[in-house]
């Protein structure tokens, strides 16, 4: 039998989870955003059944996935929590910050809730998510449609609430590091004198050959880049600046900003 799933909010995290749950015979996927185009995009790329209302895609489907920034969330559930309240529904909520208490009782205290954090390379199969299965009204069919649905979309991880916001400022936030640090490299081949298609083909190739090394390696990080940093070449040179600017610290307390703001954004 086919779950329906109604999202809400089809930006570039809801629609990211509807192309790549697109493929899934087992689920029906019903959107409503208030953007017309972007449902429209999904209908006619994913087979999207474009819902009228938030109201309708909530009495259509079985999981309601809230997918719209933190501050929408509040009055997105409050309108639909009677459409919640009809039994057997779900609310699975990806909104940065927002604890499953708050959301329970935006929805209503009947329907389960489910946090999930989840990032952007979803889009292309290979995200990391963080779920929170603790709302003790969740059936094990609940848990474990859930847990597969999530997994056709990346890596899962179920975690206690309590290591939501670390996981945010590292899993959910974290594509943008990448970005930013790939883009400065991409700048540094300019600078050099590479034209910028040749500097991004070959920072593209660089990350993503130096995540399968990392991941298919049985040696630490660690060692991976000492491996690289011959006695006076030019690696050691490179690291000795960052380390004398303080990259590293500076890294850390960055990641540290977004931890504490993910935990305000849930006050
Ligand atoms: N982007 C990311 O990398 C990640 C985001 N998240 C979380 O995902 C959530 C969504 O973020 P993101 O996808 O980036 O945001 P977007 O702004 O890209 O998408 C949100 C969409 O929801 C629409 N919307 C707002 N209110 C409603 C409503 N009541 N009914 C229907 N549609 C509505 C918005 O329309 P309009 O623009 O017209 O308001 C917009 O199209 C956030 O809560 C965020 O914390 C979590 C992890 C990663
Ligand atoms: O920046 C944000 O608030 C959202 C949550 C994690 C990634 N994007």
């Amino acid at each position: 039998m086919k779950s329906v799933i109604g999202v809400i909010g089809l930006g570039n995290m809801g629609g990211a989870i509807v192309r790549g749950l697109s493929g899934r015979d087992d689920v029906t996927l019903v959107g409503y955003d208030h953007n017309e185009s972007r449902m429209r995009e999904l209908a006619e790329g994913c087979g999207l059944e474009p819902a009228a209302s938030a109201v309708e895609a909530v009495e259509r489907a079985d999981y309601v996935l809230v997918a719209v920034k933190p501050q929408h969330v509040k009055p997105l559930l409050k309108e639909t929590a009677p459409a919640l309240a009809q039994g057997g529904k779900c609310v699975l909520s990806i909104a940065a910050g927002i604890m499953t208490d708050k959301l329970r009782k935006y929805a209503g205290t009947s329907v389960p809730v489910v946090r999930i954090m989840p990032n952007t390379p979803a889009m292309v199969g290979a995200g990391v998510f963080a779920v929170c299965l603790e709302d003790e009204n969740l059936t094990d069919g609940q848990k474990a449609f859930i847990t597969d649905a999530l997994g056709s979309l990346g890596q899962v991880h179920v975690l206690g609430e309590r290591q939501f916001d670390a996981f945010t400022a590292l899993a959910g936030s974290g594509p943008a590091y990448v970005f930013y640090f790939m883009e400065a490299v991409i700048e540094a081949g300019v600078t050099m004198g590479l034209t910028r298609t040749q500097a991004t083909d070959m920072t593209k190739a660089l990350f993503s050959g130096s995540c399968k090394l990392a991941e298919e390696s049985d040696r630490h990080i660690s060692v991976l880049r000492e491996m690289v940093c011959s006695p006076a070449g030019t690696t050691i040179a490179a690291t000795n600046h960052m380390d004398a600017s303080a990259v590293r610290a500076s890294i850390v307390e960055a990641v540290r900003k977004a931890y504490e703001r993910s935990i305000e954004l849930g006050k």
